[in-house]
């Protein structure tokens, strides 16, 4: 990160953006929003070019009215601006390449010979992780490439270790890790990034932040969708693939890491790689303790009957694929030890909730009402979505003359949309899509955190697969299976409820 970013947004620099799978269901639902967002609030360098690419045969006229008619679908509500999206489409140009062909690539390296100055080059691959390695080949070897060329990469990066380190390598033989942007769409989520500013920006909790002041933390991402039509991906992957491997160790790496010297990417980076390599690995015997699979079943969401996993369209109706992954693990070290992380993330829940609470010690001597020792100690609770904000749980006196010095814990609250009425929380793709313009890699994920994720995944997955036991079945619309309740239960606590 540099000077500029640490306090108010510069200008962006004008890039060229090469889409990759412009047509595709993230480049039209997520990137070109994010992007329209960018061109309103005035954050897209002022010649900024960018190209769709896909194998589809269209004009750069009809390209201009899908992209406008995904705005219009996908901008949850919002009028479109007319200018502003005048403005926008006048940016866009379509040229038809089939992206594993080195032929097509001609018309990419003339379309940037076409550049009205000298300006990065931003290439975002929203395709599979498959074809990666033929793109960056393709673009090295049809000379569409110069010194100043970024790639933008998504998720999954590989389905283990192995695969990683394949798709890595094929990155890496075109573009130096310096080049590299890879994505976690978490970390570009605004109360993500306040995870970085509640704790290190604040003595209050920076003193606190160990194991001698907190006896647990919890870590929700629950989703209310079940599989949207990618059971094809999804049984390949399963929840922890798909929510563990990256967007839950994320948090629990910002969390968990020390304070990083500066706010450099490398610095940050080099803090999550500690946690990362910190996790307590699982024996079969934690395993069974300490991990609760889950697929859901039948049931009930806001109201409407839907189909469990295994009659979902496309679905192969003997899958032990997980829909639903509780774990308590560790992370061992000096600041930690001792203290349980407990994940849970599942498909089908009834709330789509993010959310991380930090469980205080208890005072070492207690003075009040013996019956109201185990009421609560404080809890920092930090809604990621879809109410952002941040309450911390204190304890103070139930008022009343007949209450005596009875305790009543009570929330300090700030949510952000009313703290900051005024100021939109911008979806997390227009926060990274203008780091990658300014050239800033903070929030992307670093080769050697994809590696000790998959390590760390890998050796859980091994566990779970000699075990060879199946998922427990949860209905749609309810938290998951009881047991994962009893595995926080068994430590004598609680998932915190009070959504
Ligand atoms: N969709 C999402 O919400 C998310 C997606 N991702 C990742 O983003 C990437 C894109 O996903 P998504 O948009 O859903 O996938 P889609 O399949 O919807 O889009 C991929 C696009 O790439 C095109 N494509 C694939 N191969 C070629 C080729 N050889 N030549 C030309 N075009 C090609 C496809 O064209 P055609 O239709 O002609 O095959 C399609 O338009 C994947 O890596 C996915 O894992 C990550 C997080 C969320
Ligand atoms: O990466 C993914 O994330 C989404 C959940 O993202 P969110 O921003 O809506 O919380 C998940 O549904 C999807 O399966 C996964 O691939």
């Amino acid at each position: 990160m540099t000077q500029e970013t640490r306090s108010v947004a510069s200008a962006t620099p004008s890039v060229d953006l090469a889409m990759f799978g412009a047509l595709g269901d993230l480049a039209l639902r997520k990137l070109f929003p994010a992007l329209y967002h960018l061109e309103r609030e005035g954050l897209l360098g002022e010649t900024t070019r960018i190209l769709g690419l896909a194998r589809q045969t269209l004009e750069t006229a009809a390209f201009r009215d899908k992209v406008t008619a995904a705005l219009k679908t996908h901008l949850k509500g919002e009028t479109l601006d007319k200018a502003c999206l005048a403005r926008f489409l006048e940016r866009l140009e379509f040229l038809s390449v089939d992206f594993a062909k080195p032929e097509g690539y001609t018309t990419i390296r003339d379309w940037r010979r076409q550049a009205p100055d000298a300006r990065p080059l931003m290439i975002y691959l929203a395709v599979p992780a498959s074809i990666y390695g033929a793109i960056c080949h393709n673009l090295k070897a049809g000379d569409c490439l110069d010194d100043s060329a970024r790639v933008v990469v998504e998720k999954p990066i590989g389905y283990d270790l192995d695969s990683s380190n394949a798709i890595n390598d094929a990155i890496g033989a075109v573009f130096p890790e310096s080049r590299v942007y890879r994505i976690d769409h978490y970390l570009g989520k605004e109360t993500v990034q306040n995870l970085i500013a509640l704790r290190f920006a604040n003595p209050l909790f920076g003193t606190q932040w160990n194991q001698n002041h907190i006896s647990h933390v919890e870590i929700t991402v629950a989703e209310k969708v079940g599989i949207e039509g990618r059971w094809g991906y999804f049984d390949q992957a399963g929840q922890l693939r798909d929510m563990v491997q990256n967007h839950l160790l994320q948090l629990l790496c910002l969390i968990a890491m020390d304070p990083p010297s500066n706010l450099d990417a490398d610095a940050i980076r080099d803090e999550k790689v500690k946690v990362l390599k910190a996790l307590k690995p699982f024996t079969p015997e934690v395993l069974e303790r300490d991990v609760v699979r889950g697929q859901y079943i039948a049931g009930s969401v806001d109201g409407q009957s839907v189909p469990g996993y295994l009659d979902e369209e496309g679905a192969n109706t003997t899958s032990r694929t997980e829909t639903f992954v509780a774990m308590k693990t560790e992370v061992a070290n000096w600041r930690w030890a001792g203290v349980p992380f407990y994940l849970r993330t599942g498909k089908r829940m009834p709330e789509k909730l993010s959310q991380i609470v930090i469980h205080f010690r208890q005072q070492p001597h207690y003075i009040f009402d013996p019956d109201q020792r185990g009421l609560a100690s404080n809890k920092l609770i930090i809604r990621l979505q879809p109410e952002e904000g941040i309450a911390l749980q204190v304890l103070t006196k139930d008022s009343g003359l007949d209450k005596g010095m009875r305790l009543r814990p009570g929330p300090l609250d700030l949510d952000f949309n009313s703290a900051f009425p005024k100021s939109r929380i911008p979806d997390a793709y227009e926060r990274l899509l203008l780091e990658v313009m300014k050239g800033q890699q903070y929030l992307f994920v670093r080769r050697d955190e994809v590696e000790y994720a998959w390590r760390w995944i890998d050796q859980l997955i091994g566990a779970w697969e000699a075990r060879d036991d199946a998922p427990r079945r949860y209905p749609a619309g309810s938290w998951g299976p009881v047991a994962s309740i009893a595995m926080i239960t068994q430590d004598g606590r609680s998932w915190y409820e009070d959504y």
